[in-house]
């Protein structure tokens, strides 16, 4: 039997900082995400992060977190409820860090009589951190626990006409009359720039600088931030977004080494010093609203905007469980069959 895994990050059991600090660990273990040699990540992850960030962590859930549990688990479940309405191809959901894991739900999986699987991570730009990290578990569960799966991997979808067109409707609904005038921040989860070396195949064309990634190169399939720019450049496009309209940050940094710039909290503090009228944050690295979105763009960002002399802000919310958002993820998962 065929059936789908879509497959999300995950988020902390509660906002108990016991329940954060268990999900951080999980997480920030990951060699894909801290990726630096074992021994130097379990003293920074152990001996360091979680001394202090679980606490920080679990005020900024507790903003945000809804009475049905935390609304990037709680839209993931419905989002997959709403996919099943448009298709027959069972669909499963999973999460890379806390529950339900990975593990748990392919042990469904295959009590229920699956066979073949499409692995759908649900993140639109290819990232060790995001998209392989997810890649490569389901590989080893699948070596070590289900070796008859046959697994078939779905594409990131970051330049998809359709998802863009999704986008695009999402940021003309949001802004309506005002898109024209208003200032549109793309604001994607930050990287460490090493990752984007480390995921460049050839070694060689990843240079960070002003023109590698509009620069046609193999890279690029695996290349996080060609693929941001991308997804930032189709929409503005398909909006008709004059040059001056638009822009792009990366959020969310860690620790101190050199992360993707600009950074959206840097720039947001910049364009409201400029007394820009009206500014709208996106953020199309998420198909889900979550910590990132309701609490550092929604409340942080939008705070440090006004304090700091801008007028209006507004921030342009994910695809969550819109419809036409699950009818594409079933036209996917149809044409698959
Ligand atoms: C080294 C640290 C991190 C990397 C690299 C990273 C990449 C990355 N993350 C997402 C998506 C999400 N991250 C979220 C939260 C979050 N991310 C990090 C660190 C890194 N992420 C931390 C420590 C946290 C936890 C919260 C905090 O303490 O600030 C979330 C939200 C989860 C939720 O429960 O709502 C998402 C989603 C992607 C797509 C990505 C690589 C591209
Ligand atoms: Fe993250
Ligand atoms: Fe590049």
């Amino acid at each position: 039997m065929k059936a789908v895994l879509m497959v999300n990050l995950g988020s902390p059991d509660s906002t108990k900082t016991k329940d954060v600090k268990k999900y951080l660990a999980e997480f920030l273990m990951d060699e894909r995400v801290i990726d630096i040699p074992y021994v130097s990540r379990f003293l920074l992850v152990k001996g360091i992060i979680l001394n202090t960030r679980p606490k920080k962590s679990a005020a900024a859930y507790q903003k945000i977190w809804w009475k049905e549990g935390s609304p990037l688990v709680v839209i993931s479940h419905q989002l997959r409820d709403k996919v099943s309405t448009y298709t027959k191809t069972p669909v499963y959901l999973a999460m890379r860090y806390g529950n339900p894991s990975i593990h748990s739900v392919l042990k469904k999986m295959n009590t229920d009589g699956v066979t073949e699987i499409l692995l759908m991570p649900m993140y639109p730009h290819y990232a060790m951190a995001s998209t392989e990290t997810v890649e490569v578990l389901v590989d080893e569960l699948q070596k070590k626990h289900f070796p008859h799966f046959k697994i078939e991997k779905f594409k990131p979808f970051y330049n998809n006409p359709a998802y863009i067109q999704l986008l695009a409707d999402k940021v003309k609904s949001t802004l309506n009359s005002e898109l024209q005038d208003t200032k549109i921040v793309f604001s994607y989860h930050g990287l460490p720039e090493r990752q984007i070396y480390k995921t460049d195949p050839t070694k060689s064309h990843c240079k960070i600088d002003g023109s590698c990634c509009t620069t046609p190169s193999i890279a690029h399939k695996t290349c996080y931030r060609h693929q941001c720019f991308e997804t930032t450049r189709l929409v503005a496009e398909n909006l008709q977004l004059k040059t001056e309209n638009y822009t792009i940050s990366f959020q969310s940094r860690l620790g101190r080494t050199p992360w993707l710039l600009p950074a959206t909290d840097q720039l947001i503090e910049e364009l409201g010093n400029e007394k820009i009228e009206k500014l709208a944050v996106i953020s199309p690295a998420f198909v889900s609203d979550c910590l990132e979105t309701l609490e550092e763009i929604n409340m942080e960002a939008r705070q440090e905007f006004t304090a700091a002399g801008g007028g209006k802000f507004t921030y342009i919310p994910c695809l969550n469980v819109q419809p036409a958002w699950a009818e594409l993820i079933g036209k996917w998962i149809n044409n698959w069959n």
